[in-house]
């Protein structure tokens, strides 16, 4: 008999998004909420977090959504597959399964309309784009919900992504584009920043290890400091005195604006490639 204070979440896709997002609600969410997650290859992995729970039936692994059991009666689906299997996976639903449920999708690019071609019934469908930082409790997510979607689903939403970090509604699902370049991709930007600081700290004398871990904490007491004072600039200033090295540095990052112009290309590329992955 099914106990109707659970909220039943429907994972499709338990790759590396899925997984952070999975780790994280598995350590916030429970008792209230159990998970059924759908991916033919994660077999390991969630038996792996099974083991670390004191209740291992609120987590369970299907290894295709037609699997799924005619009367889970889903109150949540997320939907974190890679765009081009979306339907797919979709259409193998039972029917039943989604009858009541919001369908939140964390896919790139593809649009609410396009998700709901796929879905058996009209069902509220929100997009959301959360970041990996999810597994730590650090995702940035933003989400879209249009006029149709119930209050129940909203809650829903807000629910599940303020548990793995924070979590804001956007205006419009045109902006999705954008948040995707900035917030979802942007953990890449700064992991390949700090590559490149450990590439250059190696190349100017120092040995791998120690260059590794300067980088490393470096990049991390930035966030941290970002966290209590979220004035980029501000932090800057404190770091460069008048003629000094910092400045010296600065001038190459500042010249012709060339960080500015790479960041605002970089952005854009991203941005164009999810608008191009709306036509999945
Ligand atoms: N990675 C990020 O930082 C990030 C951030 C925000 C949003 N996203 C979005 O999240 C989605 C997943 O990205 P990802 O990086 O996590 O990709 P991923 O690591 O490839 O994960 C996708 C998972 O879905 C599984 N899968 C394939 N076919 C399936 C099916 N029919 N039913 C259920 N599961 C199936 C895959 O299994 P196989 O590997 O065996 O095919 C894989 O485990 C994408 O749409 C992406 O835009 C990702
Ligand atoms: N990872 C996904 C991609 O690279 C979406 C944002 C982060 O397409």
């Amino acid at each position: 008999m099914r106990d109707p204070r659970v909220t039943r979440v429907v994972l499709i896709g338990a790759g590396r998004m899925g997984h952070a997002m999975l780790v994280g609600w598995l350590r916030e969410l429970r008792p209230s909420h159990e998970f059924h997650v759908v991916d033919p290859g994660v077999c390991d992995a969630v038996a792996a977090l099974r083991k670390r729970l004191a209740n291992p039936g609120s987590l369970v692994h299907y290894a295709s959504a037609q699997d799924l059991p005619d009367d889970l009666a889903a109150d949540v689906i997320v939907l974190a597959t890679k765009p081009r299997i979306i339907a797919a996976a979709l259409q193998a639903m039972p029917k039943p399964t989604a009858l009541n449920a919001v369908v939140i999708s964390v896919a790139a690019g593809v649009g609410i309309a396009d998700i709901q071609q796929h879905l058996h019934g009209n069902l509220s469908t929100v997009r959301v784009m959360p970041n990996i930082g999810a597994s730590v409790g650090y995702s940035v997510s933003a989400g879209f919900a249009d006029a149709s979607t119930k209050p129940d689903g909203r809650v829903h939403v807000e629910l599940l992504f303020q548990a793995i970090g924070t979590f804001s509604w956007l205006e419009s699902e045109d902006q999705l584009h954008a948040v995707t370049a900035l917030s979802g991709s942007g953990p890449a930007y700064v992991f390949a920043m700090c590559e490149a600081m450990i590439m250059a700290g190696i190349e100017q004398g120092l040995d791998d290890t120690t260059a590794r871990s300067l980088a490393i904490a470096t990049v991390s007491a930035a966030g941290r400091l970002l966290e209590n004072c979220p004035d980029p600039g501000l932090l800057r200033e404190t770091v460069t005195s008048p003629n000094g090295t910092t400045a010296a540095g600065l001038a190459v990052l500042g010249k012709e604006n060339v960080l500015e112009r790479l960041v605002w290309q970089t952005l854009d590329a991203a941005r164009q490639r999810s608008i191009s992955l709306s036509n999945f």
